[in-house]
């Protein structure tokens, strides 16, 4: 088992590089099963274990797919399976997003059913909805979803969405593309993910307009072709080391940051007393010697995102005053909570909300990552608590974070990620030290 180890105290300055975003990635490659002529090439794609899984889905439903140099290939002309075992959805749930495209192309899917994961139970049924709309026979059994479309091609449809969710806007927007006929999809989300993912498709020859409104329009056409891309920065990894520069009171110019992409971010943190600048290469962030206390609630783009949430509470739990932040996009987005009243924060759930009263006198501990926003938040806890902090459970990081204690480690942060061995080594190490000195 690996481990992260924070010892905090130190303020961190510099530069450092964001990567391409993992929820863009994600369905851009998914969306690169539509081509049925030529290879798609995809830039700026970041060495996440998130990625490797998806270009395994599509080498399973038998594409061709290369991933070096952060740039993934993908030729998808061969006549493709259309299944995606549990396998994969169980590794990542983004996995259904290859649904879209495999029953445009094939006017056939089947994916296991994803099931809930540590922050809420997710279900998928606006995906379905969408599906059906579009004419397809959508059936649930033994563990798979399983849709069909008539005469092997879906038709044009009008769809309302209950909620902006942001995978069954980018599974039906998939699926359209290639459907008989327009689709007007409305009360979809708006995150600059769903932007991406359009000019992608428009670039493979698809006719989406409207992406990052509130109503997007796709007219079929018959064939989509490769295409080559450059993923937008990762929005969600930026903000991620905006906190860290803030809560440690720092200096780091976050390269590739897009501010219009995270306005209510910034906002919030201007709020709190952070100074942004807009430089030409990205954002510099400046961290005030107090922050102040504010409340947050999540909401879809362009609101408060979600996947900041336990970023903010980590530097909320370090500002002076009551805060109270409301979770509206998951049902369960609070498993971090306990693990940050092991470091001993003031902090308690009351029912969608969580309550702080800060500054809490942050200590240590050993503490385990319960999904990949949490582990870098945990962390960012870790670089102001008092002693040493150790974060496990980092298969969760890796999903969303390319060298996270690396970058970390460059802007003045005493951080090391060590095996469970490497730390006994180095515990005996110590031990003989201070035996010798004695
Ligand atoms: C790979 C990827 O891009 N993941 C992001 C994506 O996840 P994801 O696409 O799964 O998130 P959604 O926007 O779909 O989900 C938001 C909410 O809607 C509910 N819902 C969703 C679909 C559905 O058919 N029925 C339903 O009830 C979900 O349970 C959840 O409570 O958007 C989330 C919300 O910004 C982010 O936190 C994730 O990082
Ligand atoms: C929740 C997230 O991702 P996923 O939807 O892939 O679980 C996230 O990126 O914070």
């Amino acid at each position: 088992m690996e481990k992260i180890i924070v010892r905090g105290g130190n303020r961190l300055s510099g530069t450092v590089k964001v990567e391409g975003a993992k929820n863009a990635v994600l369905p851009v490659i998914a969306a690169t099963l539509l081509a049925s002529d030529g290879k798609s090439v995809i830039r700026d794609v970041p060495t996440l274990s998130d990625v490797y899984t998806i270009n395994e889905v599509l080498r399973f439903l038998n594409a061709e797919v290369g991933f070096d140099n952060n740039t993934v290939t993908v030729d998808a002309s061969r006549e493709l399976k259309v299944e995606a075992p549990f396998e994969y959805v169980r590794k990542m749930r983004a996995s259904v997003l290859v649904m879209g495209s495999l029953l445009a192309r094939n006017g056939r899917a089947r994916v296991a059913l994803p099931g809930g994961c540590a922050i809420g139970s997710r279900p998928i049924d606006q995906h379905l909805k969408g599906f059906e709309a579009m004419g397809a026979t959508v059936k649930v059994g033994n563990g798979f979803i399983e849709a069909e479309a008539p005469e092997g091609r879906l038709h044009g449809a009008k769809i309302y969405l209950d909620f902006p969710s942001v995978g069954a806007t980018e599974n039906i927007m998939m699926a359209a593309t290639l459907a008989k006929g327009t689709t007007i999809l409305e009360n979809v989300a708006k995150e600059p993910e769903i932007v991406d993912l359009a000019n992608f498709l428009n670039k493979m020859g698809a006719k989406v307009r409207g992406a990052g409104t509130g109503t997007i329009r796709i007219e079929g056409v018959d064939v989509l072709f490769g295409a080559e891309h450059h993923i937008i920065p990762d929005r969600i990894e930026a903000g991620t080391f905006m906190v860290a520069a803030a809560i440690t009171g720092g200096d780091v110019l976050v390269k590739g940051a897009v501010p219009e992409h995270a306005t209510s971010l910034i906002a919030k943190m201007e709020e709190m007393g952070v100074q942004f600048i807009e430089e030409e290469e990205g954002v510099r962030v400046i961290g005030p010697s107090e922050l102040k206390a504010v409340d947050i609630k999540t909401m879809p783009h362009p609101g408060f995102p979600t996947d900041m949430q336990s970023q903010m509470m980590a530097l909320l739990l370090h500002a002076k005053g009551t805060s109270v932040i409301t979770e509206t996009v998951f049902e369960n987005r609070f498993m971090h909570v306990e693990e940050f009243r092991r470091m001993n924060a003031d902090v308690k759930i009351e029912g969608r909300s969580v309550i702080m009263e800060g500054p809490s006198n942050l200590q240590g501990a050993e503490v385990a990552a319960t999904d990949l926003r949490a582990a870098a938040a945990l962390i960012l806890t870790g670089l102001v608590a008092d002693g040493i902090t150790r974060v496990t459970e980092l298969k969760h990081l890796d999903r969303g974070y390319v060298d996270f204690h690396k970058k970390l480690a460059s802007l003045g942060a005493d951080i090391e990620r060590v095996t469970e061995a490497e730390e006994d080594m180095s515990t005996t190490e110590q031990t003989i030290i201070t035996d010798l000195n004695a």
